[in-house]
């Protein structure tokens, strides 16, 4: 955690003080972090400190110079490093800020930072209901984002600049915050995207990363990984939602046919182009979306990779419901939040009664999907609009 906060403060800093914040979208749940007792543990500042990650507004360099000097303050005590030269500008601003702190108690420190964080998150977005961080182990990279709070727990693909499409590390850092969810006291678990996209799907610089066994080998591995990634979506034992924020491509919408609930802004696009790319479905699609919308309407998804709108998605029955995007994080958290109250018990038993029967097969299907796919991948077709994409050349 101090790391992320570190990098944080680096980018922030150490780079340029004029550097716009990056402007990602609020998850409708956020950190709690607004009520009236000043929450100041570790764990309390650790939450911030996620947090601060997902502002939506650049607060401004006076503000980023106060986080840097309260976060110096409370992991390192006080300012205890030369003064920088006066034309260091940007290292004499940080030391100017951190010195002025004096001999504040690093648990102050802690207590201001997370303060600040919080009136921080209450104006970027006041119309939403903010909530604590997961009180879990973060994943491993920012590229994925785990909070938990009032029976939800929100995975939250953080890659905005790229669309959130899906790196090697995110479908691992995915499976583990999914066991995580399982396991923890949460109801209901959510699935959602950070900024313009749901996500772009499986991210193509993957393929570029080739291991001394060759593309074979890679082929391999992706078959593994993939597989393994699905089996956890199959087998999650309690309520599984997308919240769609916007466009979905590939992998990110195949998987739909195993969450219990979709909804989507009206602003949601839906996009399986695995012929354009030379490749074939895949997280049992090929089973749940003819069973979903019929044989038909699933070819020309799957096999012609017509896009469909959030209504139309909805019309066939891959969402359950489409809302307005300008209300749209509102009413879904809402509507979450009071689903979240019901007996998690039964939640998750009734869940398994509908979905137990199908187990086996979707596990048979899912085999059977990556075994085609680990074989597409080494097709001249599948490079060809891989390489076509990497070079610029092509996007969907
Ligand atoms: C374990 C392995 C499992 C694999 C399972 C098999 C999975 C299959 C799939 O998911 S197939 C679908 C793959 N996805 C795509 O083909 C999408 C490719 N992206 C695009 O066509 C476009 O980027 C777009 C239509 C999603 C968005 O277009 P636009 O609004 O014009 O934005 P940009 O193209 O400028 O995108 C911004 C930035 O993001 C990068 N990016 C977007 N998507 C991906 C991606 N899937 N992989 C890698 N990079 C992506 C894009 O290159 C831009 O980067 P840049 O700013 O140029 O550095």
């Amino acid at each position: 955690m101090a790391g992320v906060a570190g990098r944080l403060a680096r980018r922030w800093c150490l780079g340029a003080l004029s550097s716009p914040l990056q402007v990602a979208r609020f998850p409708a749940l956020q950190l709690h972090l607004c009520g009236p007792a000043m929450r100041g543990s570790q764990k309390d500042f650790e939450n911030a400190m996620n947090q601060v990650k997902l502002l939506k507004k650049d607060p401004g360099n006076e503000v980023k110079l106060k986080l840097y000097a309260l976060y110096k303050q409370a992991t390192e005590g006080p300012c205890n490093v030369p003064k920088p030269g006066v034309l260091d500008f940007i290292n004499k601003a940080k030391w100017d800020a951190w010195n002025a702190l004096g001999s504040l108690p690093k648990e102050t420190a802690r207590h201001n930072y997370v303060d600040l964080v919080s009136s921080l998150s209450a104006s970027s977005e006041s119309s939403s209901q903010v909530t604590p961080a997961a009180d879990r182990k973060q994943p491993g990279s920012d590229a994925l984002v785990v909070t938990s709070q009032d029976g939800i727990t929100s995975i939250t693909l953080n890659r905005p600049d790229k669309k959130n499409a899906l790196t090697t590390q995110m479908y691992h850092d995915i499976m583990l915050a999914l066991e995580a969810a399982s396991k923890d006291d949460s109801a209901i678990t959510v699935l959602t995207g950070n900024g313009d996209y749901y996500c772009s799907g499986n991210d193509l610089t993957n393929f570029t990363d080739i291991p001394p066994g060759g593309v074979e080998e890679k082929a391999r591995s992706g078959a593994v990984l993939l597989r393994g990634f699905v089996d956890c979506f199959i087998d999650f034992p309690k309520p599984l939602v997308a919240v769609v924020n916007g466009p979905a491509v590939g992998i990110s919408v195949t998987i739909l046919g195993l969450f219990d609930i979709v909804y989507a802004t009206d602003r949601a696009t839906f996009h399986t182009p695995f012929s354009h790319l030379g490749q074939s479905p895949e997280g049992c699609s090929s089973y749940t979306f003819p069973k979903i919308m019929g044989p038909s309407k699933a070819t020309e998804m799957l096999v012609f990779g017509k896009k469909l709108t959030a209504r139309e998605a909805c019309a066939q029955g891959l969402v359950t419901e489409v809302f307005p995007d300008s209300t749209f994080q509102k009413e879904v958290w809402a509507r979450l939040k009071a689903y979240s109250k019901l007996p998690p018990n039964a939640m998750r038993i009734s869940k398994q009664v509908i979905r137990n029967r199908e187990k086996e097969k979707l596990h048979a299907i899912n085999a059977e999907e990556s075994s085609t796919l680990q074989e597409r991948w080494l097709s001249d077709e599948c490079v060809n609009a891989v390489l076509s994409f990497l070079s610029k050349k092509a996007k969907l």
